[in-house]
């Protein structure tokens, strides 16, 4: 069996890569970045450390690597003969990689089983943004029926690593990989650690709106206070009150949509606080409050869930406010946080929230959020 996976970066390695590997699978690493190639080319195998409840250490060997830049005819056959692809290159690059894998596509032999197509990236129906950039440079849309597009959700904290490490990624043991089912029918690929339902929606949205709203939430506040690791973070009673507000507020969303238990859904938000708080992990503000004109989308962790609560009469004070504090994220290595902080003093509040958060005027979020995007105003 053989996977092609897009992005040999900490998910890639730490997360998709090992369980592809523990699969079975040739795991063909391919990524832009020539010195992680290059390195994961001339190296038989890399080791995955976890840390916390359960901890293994894992040795991940039988893959190789391409460089998907200066290599793309070798990427694509690749793909045309695997039995899988992935991704974990991060939403806004999905369109990059969208047309090897049509090219891939078009080349397949008939003979073969449809190619599995899977985007591990945090965003909903990643997927189906990738499925859309694919049939647009088919040659032929009909084509598409050589492969079949799942939709999933990853869950792993997989931080920065030392730059010491080389290859080696330490992450969380804790990991979960929802793969919708449907797709595929009756046949599922081969992929033991990761787990199919019929209905993705719920799995998505509880955990984008409970850990990765979480975690930002708590990067935010972290960076407005002038801390630097998430530890500390989460550390600070301030902070980790700010994170159990927004989290009771996407809590009260996720019991009305997807008719959830609260008393479970209080024990997932409890059981992400401990993970949140992980000590062995070293991560960093800069790092989970990364490219936040994406993290402040229509569809992402914080307007998502703060609009369908706002459509159902429902509060969203604290998603409200941390989405203000979010403005407050100016980190000169990060090119969004860059042009966040260029938009804010560019346009008007009315004019940064339609751009940004893609909210309608007549959105009965929409005044709230411009009220805290002027208040953020210099
Ligand atoms: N790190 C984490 O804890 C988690 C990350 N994710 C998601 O996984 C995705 C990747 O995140 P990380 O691994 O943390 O980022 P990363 O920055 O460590 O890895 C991304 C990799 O993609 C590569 N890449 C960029 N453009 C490419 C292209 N055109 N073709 C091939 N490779 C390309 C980069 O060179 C890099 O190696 C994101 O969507 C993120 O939201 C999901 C769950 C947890
Ligand atoms: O690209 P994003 O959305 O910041 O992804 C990384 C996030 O995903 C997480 O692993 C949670 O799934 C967090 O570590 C981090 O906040």
């Amino acid at each position: 069996m053989k996977a092609v996976h897009f992005g040999a970066g900490n998910i890639g390695r730490g997360f998709v890569g090992l369980i592809l590997h523990k699969a079975g699978y040739e795991v063909v690493f391919a990524d832009v970045n020539a010195e992680l190639i290059d390195a994961l080319a001339s190296t038989p195998s890399y080791v995955v450390t976890e840390v916390g409840d359960g901890a293994s250490v894992w040795t991940v060997d039988n893959y190789r690597a391409l460089n998907s830049s200066t290599h793309e005819a070798d990427v694509i056959a690749e793909i045309a003969s695997a039995d899988i692809v992935t991704t974990a290159v991060g939403p806004n690059i999905l369109r990059f990689v969208a047309p090897l894998i049509a090219k891939a596509i078009a080349q397949r032999s008939a003979d073969l089983e449809p190619l599995a197509v899977m985007a591990c990236e945090n965003a909903i129906n990643a997927t189906d943004l990738l499925k859309v950039e694919v049939v647009k440079a088919l040659p032929d849309a009909a084509l598409a029926d050589g492969a079949i597009f799942a939709n999933t959700a990853v869950d792993r904290i997989v931080p920065g690593q030392d730059r010491d490490a080389g290859l080696n990624v330490t992450v969380e043991s804790f990991f979960e990989w929802a793969i919708e089912s449907t797709p595929f029918g009756a046949v599922t690929p081969v992929i033991p650690d990761a787990h199919f339902v019929d209905d993705l929606a719920p799995y998505i949205e509880r955990k984008l709106f409970t850990v990765n709203t979480g975690h930002a939430t708590a990067a935010y506040h972290g960076f407005a206070a002038g801390v630097s690791s998430m530890s500390e973070a989460f550390s600070t009673p301030e902070i980790a009150a700010e994170v159990r507000a927004v989290l009771a507020e996407t809590k009260a969303l996720l019991v009305a949509k997807h008719d959830f238990d609260p008393e479970v859904q209080q024990a997932y938000i409890d059981k992400n606080m401990v993970r949140f708080a992980n000590p062995e992990l070293s991560d960093t503000v800069d790092r989970v409050g990364r490219q936040p004109l994406r993290k402040l989308g229509r569809n992402e962790r914080f307007v998502g869930p703060a609009a369908e609560l706002a459509e159902r009469g429902l509060g969203s004070d604290a998603l409200v406010r941390t989405m203000g504090i979010a403005l407050e994220f100016d980190v000169a290595e990060d090119p969004q946080s860059v042009e966040l902080q260029q938009l804010l003093s560019d346009s008007t509040a009315d004019e940064f929230v339609t751009s940004v958060t893609g909210l309608d005027a007549a959105h009965p979020l929409y005044p709230a959020v411009v009220e805290v995007v002027r208040a953020h105003q210099k």
